[in-house]
């Protein structure tokens, strides 16, 4: 949608209005109103913009998921280059053109200490250390040290410029300005499963660099069609919720790039947000296994210098969501006054018919019907009354409809978990899971998920991950619904899994077109929704496949064991052979007649150490066979091995097949 076609919340209808007393001699108050720049400026902390550090990670997250949205939107594999440059006091001082002044007057400063109090602080910090060094050496644990703290004080700001590129849709030069200046203004608003929601998460960050640096964004941005590169240098005038453009222009594109580069010069802390955003970054790859993001961050000390390159792994993308109608059992009263204003239908049985899903004709007339006297199929729709819009409210909730189909929804799918979760943790075992569509207040919703076993930097006991409309959930991870069913409700030793002692992967993956998060900051969906609750737990478990896996790994270790004793077990048995052969040859003694065979061919050497190996582990390879063959025969796997696929349908433009399944597919070219 154009953003001219955005309908804004216009200043004041929606914002608190409050009084703010004049003082003690005037009793009267003055209502004032805010602007929505201005009441997310004063309240940042819940579009997740709590302290630098969190605000450093929330810029890189929306940034990100607005790079993803963008090249999907456009089924472009998306190419993703998020960069993070450190930038001293002296850098930041001189873009701002300040000049760097020394202390003078010391007293003045919060952190300042007494030559006493500095000497007891060091004391302090050598007898932790010393006493840090002696359980290193006793071969304790050793806790981290909690980062050296000074004397009080805030300290000095850290600056850093969050650059994020991508290969995406980019915009329409015109609309530049105010989707990146203006407050509460997308292009995701429709009814469709998208990462962005609110159109607010870019404008945070230009707020939070407002606030902190005082620096404007700048936006590079080409589209296909675009022989040129859009430039725009832009702040934000919070009072009255508009851009603020320093300069916006037209340039050369020689390359024909398409996409967007965002930068901002922010305040941040990345010592203390750094593990959370290398987290949300694999995670993002995990979710993502079709991305190739490259993420930098750049320090003043090369030491500190970070680069990790997620790679692309399978061109496979989940399908474009598409933008869906409202289902009659979603819609509030607002909701119905606004489709009935913007309908092009004029009468109410036609916008009952198109502005819905699920009511076709015949339930149109039965609804009308149902309405009362008063209502017609042929009344024009925009002649209802308020109380005759309260009927139809009334009706639709007390209505029985279809449910919605998932159709319009985009999950990761299970192929895609699967990949990722193996590229980022290199499980020993991994199980996944895909659920059908199922619906929570006439919205649809699927839920995925993962179990793994064992891998690369993963902590014993539960690790779990969270995905919302195919985003990474850190935060407030105690509330949330996956991970209340995981630890709680799951018995994992039923599983054959040790809770506390293996290293679990639990994955769960929710799309919809409307995630019930709890609070703005969207970091976590509550316990209480019934419907995703009990869809979470039944995808979790995912019993009959994990206990499959693990009996299948055991199958493979024994066989695995086995032959690890074989070149120790051929020599022991051939010394022993040697020797009877020996006796054998004295005739002190004598032997069945299969045995008189093998002590003669030892002794003429036609078994020899080498044959007698490859006997043995023949052996071992002909009772692995038979013993799988028997548990096969026991587990069924005549039915195993058979996965479900489908064809893709040919579109226009295509040249190649994909046959899918959850753990591969084939694409057949042509
Ligand atoms: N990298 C990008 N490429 C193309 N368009 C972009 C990009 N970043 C932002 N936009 C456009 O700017 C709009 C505003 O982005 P913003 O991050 O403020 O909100 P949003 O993504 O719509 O919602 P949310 O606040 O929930 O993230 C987006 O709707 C999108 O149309």
């Amino acid at each position: 949608m154009p953003i001219g076609a955005v309908e804004l919340p216009s200043r004041g209808h929606w914002a608190p209005s409050f009084a703010i007393p004049r003082g003690r001699s005037s009793p009267s108050p003055i209502t004032k109103t805010k602007s929505p720049a201005e009441f997310f400026a004063e309240n940042k902390n819940i579009a997740g913009f709590d302290n630098p550090g969190k605000s450093l990670y929330t810029t890189v997250r929306e940034l990100v998921e607005n790079s993803l949205d963008s090249a999907e939107s456009i089924s472009e594999l998306p190419v993703v280059e998020i960069t993070i440059e450190e930038i001293g006091k002296s850098k930041f001082n001189s873009m701002i053109g300040l000049v760097d002044r020394e202390r003078v007057d010391t007293k003045l400063y919060d952190d300042y200490e007494t030559e006493k109090a500095r000497e007891r602080r060091l004391a302090k910090e050598a007898r932790a250390q010393e006493l840090q060094a002696k359980n290193a050496a006793l071969g304790k644990k050793v806790k981290e040290p909690s980062a050296t703290k000074g004397a009080k004080g805030r300290g000095e700001a850290s600056f850093y410029r969050v650059t994020c590129k991508d290969n995406g849709k980019g915009m329409p030069h015109d609309d530049i300005p105010n989707m990146f200046g203006r407050v509460l203004s997308g292009t995701k608003y429709g009814l469709k499963q998208t990462r962005g929601k609110f159109g607010l998460g870019a404008k945070m960050a230009l707020i939070w660099s407002k606030m902190s640096t005082g620096l404007p964004i700048e936006i590079s941005s080409s589209m296909r069609s675009h022989n040129f590169i859009s430039f725009c240098k832009l702040d934000i005038d919070i009072h009255r919720n508009i851009p603020h453009v320093h300069l916006h222009e037209k340039r050369e594109n020689k390359d024909r790039w398409h996409g967007a580069e965002i930068q901002v010069v922010i305040e941040g802390n990345w010592t203390t947000y750094r593990s959370k955003i290398l987290h949300y970054m694999r995670q993002m790859a995990v979710i993502t296994p079709y991305a190739q993001f490259l993420f930098k961050f750049v320090s003043e000390v090369a030491e500190k210098n970070v680069t990790i390159r997620f790679s692309r792994r399978t061109d496979v993308m989940p399908p474009v969501p598409v933008e869906t109608k409202h289902h009659p059992s979603s819609v509030d009263l607002l909701l119905i006054k606004g489709l009935i204003a913007e309908t092009s239908k004029g009468t109410l049985l036609q916008f009952l018919q198109h502005e819905f899903v699920n009511i076709g004709k015949s339930l149109a007339e039965r609804l009308i019907g149902e309405m009362g006297p008063e209502f017609s199929p042929k009344m024009a729709v925009k002649s209802l009354t308020s109380q005759q819009i309260v009927r139809i409210h009334q009706l639709f909730r007390q209505a029985k409809f279809d449910d919605p189909s998932g159709g319009c929804l985009s999950p990761a799918g299970e192929y895609n978990l699967r990949l990722g979760i193996i590229k980022e943790l290199h499980p020993d075992m991994v199980a996944t899971y895909s659920g059908s569509a199922q619906v929570f207040e006439g919205h649809p919703f699927i839920v995925e998920a993962g179990v793994s076993v064992g891998g690369k930097d993963v902590k014993q006991g539960l690790n779990i991950f969270r995905f919302a409309n195919r985003i990474p959930l850190l935060f407030e991870q105690g509330g949330d619904v996956v991970t209340r069913t995981a630890m709680k409700r799951i018995n994992w030793s039923s599983y054959k899994i040790n809770q506390t002692q293996d290293k679990i992967g639990v994955f769960v993956s929710i799309v919809s077109t409307k995630i019930p998060f709890k609070g703005t900051g969207k970091e976590y969906i509550g316990d209480d929704t019934k419907e995703i609750a009990s869809a979470v737990k039944c995808c979790i478990q995912l019993k009959s496949k994990i206990v499959r896996k693990i009996q299948d790994r055991e199958q493979q270790e024994r066989k695995r064991n086995l032959s690890r004793y074989v070149p120790d077990a051929t020599y022991a048995v051939y010394d022993v052979l040697k020797e009877i052969s020996k006796f054998h040859a004295s005739k002190k003694r004598r032997y069945e007649e299969e045995e008189e065979d093998v002590l003669r061919k030892v002794q003429s050497r036609s078994i020899t150490k080498e044959t007698l190996k490859e006997m043995l582990a023949q052996y071992v390879e002909k009772v692995d066979y038979e013993m799988a063959l028997e548990y096969a025969t026991q587990s069924g796997v005549n039915e195993e091995p058979r996965e479900a696929i489908y064809i893709q349908a040919l579109e226009d433009g295509y040249n190649f097949t994909d046959l899918h399944s959850s753990n591969f597919v084939f694409r057949f070219i042509q």
